[in-house]
């Protein structure tokens, strides 16, 4: 069978939802033809390929190239002072309330081109991309009104041009009241609703609309309006759900039949039961619970009994998540919610392309899927999860490149 490139001699952790746990496979070979896996498996049950191109992978192991579903990756300024303040003892929230944080950063964020947005964001995304990225999120949320939301959208498309990686874009105009709102929210979200959405849904500029419904930001009604008209406008939605207080997030998310839900560590047992019967991805964010020094975990005990699936990602923003490393997220996801090695391997993987809605093109290394891949010098999957620091990528291949 011609094909264009493979990859033999190789150990596979393919994810693969038939198979158990990594769906591992010792001695592996990935066939791929137009950017796309023709057959991932054990080689000895491969048809018998004819490929110009023969990778001779020494034993390596091959995951799914690497998926950060939730990051806030293009922003001005940084929050650098913010944090100087919030190691003297000011709370994050006092801070949000007095004007700064997600604010701050929105000024820096109006005063920036598209141009500087994209080129002070590249360096974040080549962190990630080293580590095997082939995926990311980008959401807006710190324009906080259409021209500079559409900037920071617009830059975030721009940074898929300017780099092989598949950006998906996300709305989150719902993330903080602008200062020349004077405090009325319902008047901004109605703004959001009237003027902003139809714009960003008419231009394509947005895959999703998320929003931050918690008491420092949108009430669940507020949220509930907002995610309303997304789906008036055909967009599926997603959640900053129960992060500092329990308002109920999870579930509201899961009524409206979200991608995810994201953060949870307040979540309550009836959210969970919610979002399970929704099939609402839980995207667990560890960056932001280690850098605010959060005391309260998300139930993941209550996630994996009820089987909802578990995301990690990054969560790369200036104010609680400066984080540029899924792998780092991956060891946090271990060490600071207790999942497992296989939960945070396919929480970066199968289960983030999911909360993207992309879980039938990425995410697995199965047939059909982008032949996307990211190779290891590791002796073990869970080399990947236990080291902090270290980064063992070998080569990273998007779209069979
Ligand atoms: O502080 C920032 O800049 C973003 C914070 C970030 N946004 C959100 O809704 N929750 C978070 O942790
Ligand atoms: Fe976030």
């Amino acid at each position: 069978m011609r094909c264009d490139r493979i990859w033999r001699k190789a150990r596979l952790a393919t994810l693969a939802p038939a198979r158990e746990g990594l769906g591992l496979v010792e001695d592996g070979l990935v066939a791929a033809r137009d950017g796309v896996i023709l057959y991932a498996g054990p080689a000895e049950e491969a048809p018998d390929f004819d490929a110009p191109l023969i990778e001779d992978c020494a034993g390596r192991w091959i995951t799914p190239g690497l998926v950060d579903c939730h990051t806030h990756l293009v922003y001005g300024g940084d929050r650098a002072d913010e944090f100087e303040r919030r190691l003297s003892g000011v709370p994050y929230e006092e801070i949000a309330r007095a004007g700064g944080g997600i604010v701050s950063t929105m000024r820096a964020t109006r005063a920036a081109s598209e141009q500087d947005l994209v080129a002070s964001a590249l360096p974040r995304l080549d962190a990630l991309i080293a580590e095997g990225v082939t995926t990311i999120e980008i959401k807006s949320g710190y324009g906080l009104e259409l021209g500079a939301e559409m900037r920071q959208l617009r830059a975030a498309r721009a940074l898929g041009a300017a780099r092989p990686i598949t950006v998906a874009t996300t709305f989150l105009g719902a993330h903080a009241l602008p200062p020349e709102a004077n405090g009325d929210k319902d008047a901004y979200v109605r703004r959001l609703i009237d003027e902003m959405l139809p714009a960003i849904a008419r231009d394509g500029l947005a895959d999703a609309v998320d929003a931050f419904c918690e008491g420092i930001a949108f009430s669940p009604e507020q949220v509930a309006l907002v995610f309303a008209a997304a789906q008036a406008h055909g967009l599926p939605v997603k959640l900053h759900a129960d992060q500092l207080s329990n308002l109920h997030g999870a579930a509201l998310a899961a009524r409206f039949g979200a991608l995810s839900a994201d953060h949870l560590e307040h979540t309550d047992a009836a959210g969970v039961a919610a979002m399970a019967q929704a099939g609402t991805v839980a995207v667990l964010l560890p960056g932001a619970y280690y850098f605010i020094r959060e005391t309260k975990a998300p139930p993941v005990d209550l996630f994996r009994a009820a089987g909802v699936p578990m995301a990690l990602a990054t969560d790369c923003n200036p104010g609680t998540s400066p984080l540029t490393s899924l792998l780092l997220a991956m060891n946090m996801g271990a060490t600071l919610f207790r999942m497992t090695v296989a939960e945070c391997l396919a929480g970066v993987t199968r289960e983030a392309a999911r909360a993207l809605g992309m879980g039938d093109r990425i995410g697995t290394l199965e047939a059909g899927k982008a032949c996307d891949l990211a190779i290891w010098d590791v002796e073990r999957p869970a080399e990947l999860v236990y080291r902090m620091g270290l980064n063992p990528l070998h080569a990273r291949i998007r779209g069979g490149r």
